[in-house]
């Protein structure tokens, strides 16, 4: 039996780091990108990072940034892994010394195999739907979009929730998936019950 890893992403207070933890999330995804309504500064991020136990990934999500900006949060936050988020190039990516994802934006006419290739050197690919603002939307893709195989640990994300997230691991079978507004009462402010249902419904694909 596979177990699909989980990710929550946009978490700002202490308690939601909690409840997202002991509902048995596998990564965390902190927002360093400043217009977000979930964005944190390396210093918030700093805090809150003090609570993730050992196994649990911290994830730092940015989108085309400086190269400076991510190395200053480098400098204050523990993360273990990158995310990025526009349309930046892969060595934009590269060069900070840890594993990184690659959000594809999906929307009708994208050509999945030809951007996961072009960006070898991704750890995963993580799709997302095309919103404006880049991500975070609760906005679902059509994932008929999504080709068999992209030689790469996918991730699908955009508007899963606990009614639909059952399905969608069904469906789509990615190596993990992330969720943002789904589990949230308002942006930025998860809801524990929300995450532990998500959790489960995961778990019930997984069977
Ligand atoms: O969360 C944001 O505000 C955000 C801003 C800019 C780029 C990406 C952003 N979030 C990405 C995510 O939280 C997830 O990786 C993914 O998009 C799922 O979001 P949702 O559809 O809200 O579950």
């Amino acid at each position: 039996m596979k177990r699909t890893r989980i990710k929550i992403c946009g978490l700002t207070r202490e308690s939601d780091l909690v409840a997202a933890v002991e509902a048995g999330a596998d990564a965390i995804g902190l927002v360093f990108y400043p217009p977000s309504p979930r964005y944190v500064s390396p210093t918030r991020a700093a805090e809150l990072t003090r609570l993730i136990p050992p196994f649990v990934t911290t994830v730092g999500l940015f989108v085309e940034p400086k190269a400076g900006f991510v190395r200053e949060v480098l400098t204050q936050v523990p993360l273990q892994m990158l995310q990025f988020h526009g349309d930046e190039s892969a060595a934009a990516c590269e060069g900070f010394g840890l594993p990184w994802l690659k959000a594809a934006r999906m929307r009708p006419g994208i050509d999945l195999v030809k951007f996961a290739a072009s960006y070898p050197s991704a750890a995963g690919i993580l799709l997302d739907a095309f919103v404006e603002g880049y991500g975070g939307g609760g906005e679902t893709f059509d994932w008929n979009l999504i080709p068999g195989d992209l030689g790469r640990p996918m991730v699908l994300s955009g508007g899963l929730s606990p009614e639909n997230v059952c399905d969608a691991v069904r469906r789509v079978r990615p190596w993990a998936v992330d969720v943002s507004s789904g589990v949230e009462s308002a942006k930025g402010i998860k809801d524990a019950a929300l995450i532990a249902a998500f959790v489960q419904g995961v778990r019930n694909a997984d069977g």
